[in-house]
């Protein structure tokens, strides 16, 4: 099994991530050099607008929490957090033991989107471009994770913080949360994959329905268009009631209990079937299914003559 990742040269050069399920894992890149992407000088570029951090929590359940983090500014991303997530994906990519992941933003806001003082300050279409190309790679590589992966999505998700959600590959939205692709007010269209990720999700109709109206989506119309895929009620009367994010691993638990090769082994199916034309997608399929056939799991599961009632 080899890694297949990149769209270099615009075409899908095969897998989408290493299949090895312990270790090798290679990182690779959305865009090249010759598409004008040198991610050390974005990095450069981004980090002299600093403040905030992007935060991980690896816990020993297999299920990660990211934590998008700028309260003063309602988690808007400042251009170290670009590389913060960045990085933090690099750490998860590498994560031979994880499962699942919460995507989330403190102190009770999803994320505002681009911190506008930095955008003010970069606003050449260059510049732009090579933000957008940064923050598509991360966001792609967020979405190619082999993990489970959940959007907690508690007061605004704005702009580029709407793309965000779309980057997981299910979103939960707390009572009175609000998803939004603000870009359109803002002169612009989403340039962090997030315009094509919304297609994948609810359909081109109602995409352009959400981008050209840049309608606030609640719990109630995310669930109708199939943006949310459940609702977290609040429920801070109830001493001893779980917090969002626990409900978030809650949950996420179905789809995260099992034992890790099989359960990053549904991730990279699904993912291969989402991204890949048929055929290759039925080769990466067969290769998965080798490396979860007569592994333990499977063997464990053939000794007990389980029932499936
Ligand atoms: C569009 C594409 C682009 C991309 O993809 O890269 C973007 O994402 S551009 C950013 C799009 N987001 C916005 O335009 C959000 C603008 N902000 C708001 O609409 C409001 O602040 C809101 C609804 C998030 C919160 O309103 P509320 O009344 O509850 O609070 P405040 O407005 O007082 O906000 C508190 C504090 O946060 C600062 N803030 C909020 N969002 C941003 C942001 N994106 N960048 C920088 N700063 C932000 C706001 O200015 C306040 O700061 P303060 O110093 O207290 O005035």
């Amino acid at each position: 099994a080899g890694s297949f990742c990149c769209w270099n040269n615009n075409r899908v050069s095969i897998p989408v991530f290493n299949l090895l399920p312990t270790s090798g894992r290679r990182r690779c890149c959305l865009y090249s050099s010759t598409q004008g992407f040198n991610q050390e000088e974005i990095r450069q570029k981004l980090r002299a607008f600093p403040g905030g951090s992007v935060d991980l929590l690896k816990q020993d359940s297999g299920v990660a929490v990211l934590t998008v983090n700028n309260p003063a500014r309602m988690n808007a991303f400042s251009g170290s957090m670009m590389v913060d997530l960045e990085e933090k994906v690099s750490q998860l990519e590498n994560w031979t033991e994880g499962k699942g992941l919460v995507v989330r933003g403190a102190a009770e806001t999803f994320c505002s989107g681009s911190d506008l003082n930095a955008v003010r300050a970069i606003s050449s279409p260059q510049d732009g471009m090579k933000m957008c190309m940064f923050m598509q790679d991360a966001l792609t590589r967020l979405l190619r994770l082999p993990l489970v992966s959940v959007a907690l999505v508690e007061g605004r998700a704005l702009g580029g913080g709407a793309e965000l959600t779309t980057a997981c590959d299910f979103r939960l939205m707390a009572t009175g949360s609000v998803i939004q692709f603000v870009h359109k007010h803002m002169g612009l269209v989403p340039g962090w994959g997030g315009a094509a990720r919304l297609v994948h999700i609810v359909g081109s109709q109602n995409a352009l329905k959400l981008l050209g109206g840049a309608v606030k989506v609640d719990p109630e119309r995310g669930l109708d268009v199939g943006l949310a895929d459940g609702v977290l009620e609040a429920d801070e009367d109830t001493p001893g009631a779980s917090t969002p994010v626990q409900q978030a691993e809650d949950w996420l638990r179905r789809y995260t209990e099992g034992p890790v090769p099989v359960i990053q082994a549904v991730k990279k199916v699904v993912l291969a079937g989402r991204e890949l034309p048929l055929l290759e997608a039925l080769r990466m399929e067969k290769e998965v299914f080798g490396t979860v056939w007569g592994a333990p799991a499977n063997l464990q599961a053939l000794a007990s003559k389980s029932k499936h009632k």
